[in-house]
């Protein structure tokens, strides 16, 4: 049995691993913690893996002390940047499992955004122009989301390989109202009740159009992913950190 523990284990994503740790036949749930619980608590005695779901300004200082006591992480919170990546790579070297250690993070779990994410960096180079929608449920902290993020940078690293230059665009006044542009690709964030997690890719030529649109309608749809990234880290994935589910399925 693979012992979990969880933190953020109160919130929508950490209750719903809890039930998806108790539910599956070759995981146990170690700890539940949430804001305020002891950490110390997780030790490699009676954890084999930690999936940290909390809000992005407490992630990284909790994937640092995990690291430090020396126990595998599977990450969900979203917020990470390069300059955050970095510290985790460091705190692995200095951490007392140089050479085992592994941590992951994933800005989505949901099979059906990790394709998404994949066929839109696929369908970047043959596209002159580009735009990232993303939905979201009005309770999600920040914008715009973790994904698209991670999908606008794809797409980005996609083009300059393909040697395209800057989407056309001749905007000439913005009030905000054209996105935040990451890494030069314009990315929009809707907040709407009754929404979960979407995510809409637009590409363009002259007269034509490809969109490409994942739907998460309940935080179920993460679960798989959750126990598969579980699963690996449990068993023969990489050490040291990995980023993206797609890095474990057969793409
Ligand atoms: N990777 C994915 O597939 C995926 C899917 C959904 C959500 N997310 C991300 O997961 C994160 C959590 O989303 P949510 O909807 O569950 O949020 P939420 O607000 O419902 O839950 C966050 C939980 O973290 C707890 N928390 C806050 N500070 C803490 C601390 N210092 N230590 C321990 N627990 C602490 C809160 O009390 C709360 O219970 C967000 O960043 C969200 O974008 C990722
Ligand atoms: O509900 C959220 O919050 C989600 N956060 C992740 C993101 O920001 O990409 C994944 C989708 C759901």
């Amino acid at each position: 049995m693979i012992r979990v523990s969880v933190v953020g284990a109160k919130g929508r994503m950490g209750s719903h691993v809890v039930d998806a740790v108790n539910g599956a036949a070759d995981t146990q749930l170690a700890l539940a913690l949430d804001a305020g619980d002891d950490l110390t608590r997780i030790s490699p005695d009676n954890t084999d893996v930690v999936v940290e779901f909390t809000v992005p300004a407490v992630s990284l200082t909790n994937v640092l002390a995990l690291v430090a006591q020396g126990v595998d992480v599977v990450v969900g919170t979203t917020g990470w940047t390069e300059e955050k990546l970095a510290k985790v790579r460091e705190a692995i070297a200095a951490g007392p499992r140089p050479d085992t250690q592994k941590v992951f993070i994933a800005p989505n779990f949901a099979i059906s955004a990790v394709l998404a994410d994949h066929f839109s960096t696929q369908a970047a180079k043959y596209f002159e122009s580009v735009e990232v929608i993303e939905l979201h449920h009005p309770d999600k902290v920040d914008a715009p989301s973790g994904t698209a993020i991670h999908t606008a940078a794809g797409i980005a690293a996609a083009r300059k390989a393909a040697g395209l230059g800057p989407v056309p665009d001749n905007t000439q006044t913005d009030g905000g109202s054209r996105g935040q542009v990451v890494d030069g690709v314009h990315v929009h964030a809707v907040r709407l009740r009754g929404l979960n997690a979407h995510e809409e890719v637009l590409f363009g030529n002259a007269g034509e159009q490809l969109v490409i649109r994942a739907d998460s309608f309940d935080r179920g749809s993460f679960m798989p992913g959750v126990l598969l990234a579980v699963r690996k880290l449990a068993g023969d994935a990489p050490a040291g950190l990995t980023v993206g589910l797609d890095k474990f399925l057969d793409l």
